[in-house]
């Protein structure tokens, strides 16, 4: 089943035509990453299927968008905030909800954040900002992930597992990621991006040395 649809159309960023794309069906149950030169619009295809299907989607940017004064904690409930009145959210940012503190704490445990809970974003490394991040996304609980370079910045002997907790957790996702080798593993179709172009399209296990050669290369 389709869930995502994406028109034959070229995209644009600041004006300037990025990406001409045929049209591109995202199905259920699917694992994809976007690869490619930084530059050649990976961000750019994410926000325009973000935009396709916004109230589904667990939005993971690059710029992560985070709440810097203020704790881990709030950030991750952020997630939340459109689920919650008013007045709940406003009570919430001076005593937190008992409840929401708990299930917050509970995610950030396997995100290795669990001593960081009340920690303003403010005072964490770049790799912790990141996982904040992510908490946020998972904390939505929506079936669709979309995420921008998701795990960039976070230790490489954790970024595996993290991405394969991601995918786990939602039922479909789109993963804009630099690691091929990643990639690879983590999903199941790879979108390579070149030049303005959908250069393939192909399951993982149809991936060849070759074919990322030709994408990398010059
Ligand atoms: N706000 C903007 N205004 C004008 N041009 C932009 C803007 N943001 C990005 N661009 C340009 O649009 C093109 C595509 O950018 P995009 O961020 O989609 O690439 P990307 O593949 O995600 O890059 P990276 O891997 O570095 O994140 C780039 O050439 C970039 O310079």
């Amino acid at each position: 089943m389709s869930l995502l649809q994406l028109p034959s159309q070229v995209l644009s960023r600041g004006g300037k035509p990025v990406l001409t794309l045929p049209a591109l069906n995202i199905d259920a149950g699917e694992r994809v990453a976007l690869l490619g030169h930084s530059g050649v619009g990976k961000s750019t295809l994410l926000e325009a299927l973000y935009r396709l299907q916004p109230k589904q989607v667990a939005w993971c940017p690059q710029r992560l968008g985070l709440v810097e004064p203020l704790s881990v904690y709030h950030n991750v409930y952020m997630g939340r905030l459109p689920r919650y009145s008013l007045l709940y959210n406003l009570v919430n940012l001076v005593r937190p909800w008992r409840k929401r503190q708990q299930e917050v704490l509970e995610l950030l445990t396997p995100l290795g954040l669990d001593d960081k809970l009340t920690t303003p974003v403010s005072q964490l490394s770049g790799g912790q900002a990141q996982r904040t991040a992510l908490g946020r996304a998972l904390y939505q609980q929506r079936p669709i992930f979309l995420g921008d370079e998701p795990v960039t910045g976070i230790d490489p002997s954790q970024s595996r597992r993290l991405l394969t907790q991601l995918l786990q957790a939602h039922q479909t996702a789109v993963v804009a990621l630099h690691d091929a080798e990643l990639a690879l593993a983590c999903c199941d179709r790879i979108l390579g991006l070149k030049q303005g172009q959908l250069q393939f399209d192909l399951a993982s296990s149809q991936v060849t040395p070759d074919h990322l050669e030709q994408l990398y290369g010059q």
